[in-house]
């Protein structure tokens, strides 16, 4: 199996490929591209970890050696934000990264499995389908808007809350990612019930928490080290699906059929050519009725944005 990350010399692709080094399974590639020099250094640097991974580093304006071969691509090459910046703001930057980066993919590893993590997400995952889509190698089963950022602070500050054993604590998150697009599902969380108050606390809360983290790192940045944890689980969870591994469930941001928009974030079940089902995120509460119904103009612009800026 081999794991490329693009932009694997900023915050998020060293987090993550010190994770993927220590985690994927033994015979693995790790393959770790980004335009700055550092790049073979950082591989260098992980390659003394004792672990039967292997990896290599790229650097330059050409990703093609690190992508060919590859099963799964990852990509937060990019610019994050400051305070005082949505992730919107990210955008005339990061569509024409992302767009080139997809179109060096649809060239060297066509068939690859590619999460999407650079900001806007609503957005820029949109734009990496019609570029796979102008190449003739879209398959929407492959693109995946990575998401599990979300669904791993739900966990965590269910749990806190609650005071619950966070590995005890599951939960769906869907729509999009950012602000009023990201939706935690709490009245399906198993064992707990919440006021209203509680339901409005938590949820904006776990809307903001990019926001917490951006203000709290005061212009250095977004979160890059629980993106790291959050984009390893999900490439994992691809590799796992790929390798016959059943019952591998994620929420992401996929071209789902949705009755809602074009992309929404849902659970699926992982398998062997990606998304093997899309399933139904289930019963939802008014409240989460309602903020599902109000997100949608939000979420259908940010897609009609990305569809475009490649068109
Ligand atoms: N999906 C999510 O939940 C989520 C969470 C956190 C951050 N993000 C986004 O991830 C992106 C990266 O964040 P970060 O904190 O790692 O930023 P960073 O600035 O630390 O790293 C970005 C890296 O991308 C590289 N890069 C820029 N242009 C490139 C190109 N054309 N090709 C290859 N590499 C290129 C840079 O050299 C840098 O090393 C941002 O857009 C951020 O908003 C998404
Ligand atoms: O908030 C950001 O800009 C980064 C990321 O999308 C996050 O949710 O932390």
């Amino acid at each position: 199996m081999k794991v490329a990350v693009l932009g694997a010399a900023g915050g998020i692709g060293q987090a993550l490929a010190l994770l993927l080094k220590t985690q994927l399974p033994a015979g693995s590639k790790l393959s770790l591209y980004d335009i700055a020099p550092v790049t073979p250094g950082v591989a260098v640097d992980l390659s003394h970890i004792p672990t039967a991974v292997e990896v290599k580093g790229f650097a330059g304006e050409d990703p093609t050696a690190a992508l060919e071969g590859a099963d799964v691509v990852l990509i937060s090459a990019g610019v994050a934000r400051k305070p005082g910046m949505d992730r919107s703001d990210l955008f005339n930057i990061n569509a024409g990264i992302v767009r080139n980066l997809v179109e060096k993919c649809a060239a060297a590893c066509p068939k690859a499995l590619i999460g999407i993590i650079t900001n806007p997400v609503n957005t820029t995952v949109a734009i990496a389908a019609e570029v796979l889509k102008a190449a003739g190698v879209y398959d929407k089963n492959r693109l995946f808007g990575i998401t599990t950022l979300d669904v791993i602070r739900s966990e965590t500050f269910i749990a806190e809350a609650k005071g619950l054993n966070v590995d005890d604590v599951k939960i769906n998150v869907i729509g999009g990612h950012s602000g009023v697009t990201i939706l935690p599902l709490l009245s399906q969380v198993q064992g707990v019930s919440f006021s209203d108050e509680e339901v409005a606390a938590l949820t904006t809360r776990i809307q903001n928490a990019g926001t917490e983290v951006v203000e709290a790192k005061a212009g250095g940045g977004s979160a890059t080290l629980s993106m790291g944890q959050a984009a390893c689980r999900f490439g994992l969870s691809l590799v796992r699906g790929l390798q016959g591994e059943e019952n591998v469930i994620e929420c992401a941001y996929v071209d789902g059929g949705s009755e809602h928009a074009d992309f929404f974030a849902q659970p699926i079940l992982l398998g062997k050519n990606g998304v093997e089902s899309v399933l139904a995120y289930g019963e939802v509460s008014e409240f989460e009725a309602n903020a599902r119904d109000a997100m949608l103009d939000t979420l259908k612009a940010d897609i009609v944005l990305g569809v475009e800026f490649v068109k």
